[in-house]
C-alpha cells in the first residue's frame, strides 16, 4: 500500500456521493465506505465506486461471534474491495475467522487488506478508563488490541496518528496502521478526541491516513483535499 489519504465518503446516500463526486473529475481515489452509506445502498455503491477506476475500503467494523464474521466476511469478500474491518475488541478466534471468511470468499480474486479497529479515535483515555472499565492508558489499550490482531494474522490496525509509530515499532514497519482523527491545524475536531494533523501522522510513521469531514463538509473540497495531501506528503508546512 502507497500511503494513499483515504476519503470517508459519510454521505447519505449515491447522489451525495456523486455531487461530491464531480470535484474530481479525473482523480483515482481510495475512497471509505461505511455505515451510512452502505445501509442504504448496500453493495451496489461499491461496484458503482470501483467501476468509476477508485480504490475502497469498506468499513462495516464487524464485532461478532466468529462464527457469524466468518460468514459475513465471505459474502463481503465477493464485493471487490481492497480493505475491511473488524473490532479488536471482538477478540483473536473473531478476527481469525474473519480471515477464514475472506479466504473462503475471494475465489479467485485478491483477498482485500483486513485490519483492526483498536480503540476509537473518539475515545479517549478517561472514558475508556470510566466507561469500558478497562484500568490501563489508552496507549497500552491500543497496543494490545494491535498485539492481539497481529497474532491473529490480520494486516494492521486502525488506530490514532499519536499511537502509530509505537505500534510499527513493536510489531513492525509492514504491520498497517491506518488513522483517522485527521485535521488541519484550523479545522474542527468534532468528535474526535485523539486528534492530528496529516503532517504529523506521516512523521509517526502512519500507514495510510481516513480525512473526512475536513474534505467532504468544505466549501471547495477539492482544494482541501490537495492541502491535507500536502501536509501529508510533507509539502505543505503544516505542524
Ligand atoms: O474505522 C474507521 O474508519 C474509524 C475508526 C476510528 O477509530 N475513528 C474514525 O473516525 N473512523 C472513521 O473515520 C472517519 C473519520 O471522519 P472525520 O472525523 O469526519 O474525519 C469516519 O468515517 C469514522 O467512521
Amino acid at each position: 500500500m502507497k500511503k494513499p489519504l483515504i476519503i470517508a465518503l459519510d454521505f447519505a446516500g449515491k447522489d451525495e456521493v456523486n455531487r461530491f463526486l464531480t470535484h474530481f473529475e479525473n482523480e483515482k481515489l481510495f475512497l471509505k465506505v461505511g455505515m451510512e452509506l452502505f445501509f442504504q445502498e448496500g453493495p451496489s455503491i461499491v461496484y458503482e465506486l470501483k467501476e468509476k477506476g477508485h480504490e475502497i475500503f469498506l468499513d462495516l467494523k464487524l464485532h461478532d461471534i466468529p462464527n457469524t464474521v466468518k460468514s459475513a466476511m465471505k459474502g463481503l469478500a465477493g464485493l471487490g474491495c481492497d480493505m475491511v474491518n473488524v473490532h479488536a475488541a471482538g477478540g483473536k478466534a473473531m478476527m481469525e475467522a474473519a480471515l477464514e471468511g475472506l479466504e473462503a470468499g475471494r475465489g479467485s480474486g485478491k483477498r482485500p487488506f483486513c485490519i483492526a479497529v483498536t480503540q476509537l479515535t473518539s475515545t479517549s483515555e478517561q472514558q475508556m478508563n470510566s466507561e469500558q472499565l478497562i484500568p490501563v492508558t489508552l496507549n497500552e489499550s491500543v497496543l494490545h488490541y494491535a498485539s492481539l490482531a497481529k497474532e491473529a494474522g490480520l494486516d494492521g490496525v486502525v488506530c490514532s496518528s499519536l499511537e502509530a509509530r509505537e505500534i510499527s515499532a513493536r510489531l513492525g514497519e509492514s504491520f498497517l496502521t491506518v488513522t483517522p482523527g485527521i485535521r488541519l491545524l484550523t479545522d474542527d475536531a468534532g468528535d474526535q478526541k485523539r486528534v492530528a494533523t496529516p503532517k504529523f501522522a506521516r512523521a509517526e510513521g502512519a500507514s495510510a491516513i481516513v480525512v473526512g469531514r475536513s474534505i467532504t463538509k468544505s466549501e471547495n473540497p477539492f482544494e482541501k483535499y490537495i492541502q491535507c495531501k500536502q501536509s501529508w506528503e510533507g509539502v505543505l508546512n503544516e505542524a
